[in-house]
């Protein structure tokens, strides 16, 4: 089982840093440590393991702005020691429905990072809380052994 659990957080508004609290909350239920950062800073972030992203997307697109500067400092980085997911936060109305979510799970996997499921998108049109909608998803992929051979 992995000792420590980085959960990386990408928001403007907030929403996104529930999502965040929630993950360590289940996280801390199961069995792990984990910790939260909110203003990722990729060189005080361990490099192997286990890391679980959550991000908004805002503009068009676009990533928000306390995450920029991680996601631009992912492709200069050996991720090889590294399993991951993301949780993507998003607003179907918009063309670049989670396309932040989609752009930093692209990136993680250039860089040699081991996805361990696909990228989990949540419309926030349709759930107003997503904080919820995120802890039952990861329960039960915990529950099914997302993390069980780190
Ligand atoms: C100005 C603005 C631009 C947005 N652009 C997008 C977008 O391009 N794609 C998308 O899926 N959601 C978009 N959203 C929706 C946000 O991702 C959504 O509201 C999310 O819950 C915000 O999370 P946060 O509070 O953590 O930033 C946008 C929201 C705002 C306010």
């Amino acid at each position: 089982m992995a000792d420590q659990i980085e959960i990386i957080t990408g928001s403007m508004l907030g929403a996104t840093e529930y999502v965040a609290e929630q993950v360590q909350t289940e996280l801390h239920q199961a069995g792990f440590n984990a910790e939260v950062h909110f203003q990722p800073d990729i060189t005080q972030i361990r490099q192997s393991g286990i890391w679980v992203l959550c991000s908004s997307t805002h503009g068009a697109g676009d990533l928000p702005d306390n995450i920029q500067a991680f996601a631009n400092a992912l492709p200069d980085s050996d991720l090889s020691q590294i399993q991951f997911i993301v949780i993507a936060l998003g607003d179907s109305s918009y063309d670049t429905f989670c396309q932040a979510g989609k752009t930093l799970y692209e990136l993680m996997c250039k860089s040699g990072a081991k996805p361990l499921s696909e990228l989990f998108c949540i419309d926030v049109l349709q759930h107003p809380m997503p904080e919820e909608v995120a802890g039952e998803w990861l329960a039960n992929q915990l529950a099914g052994g997302l993390f069980e051979s780190n």
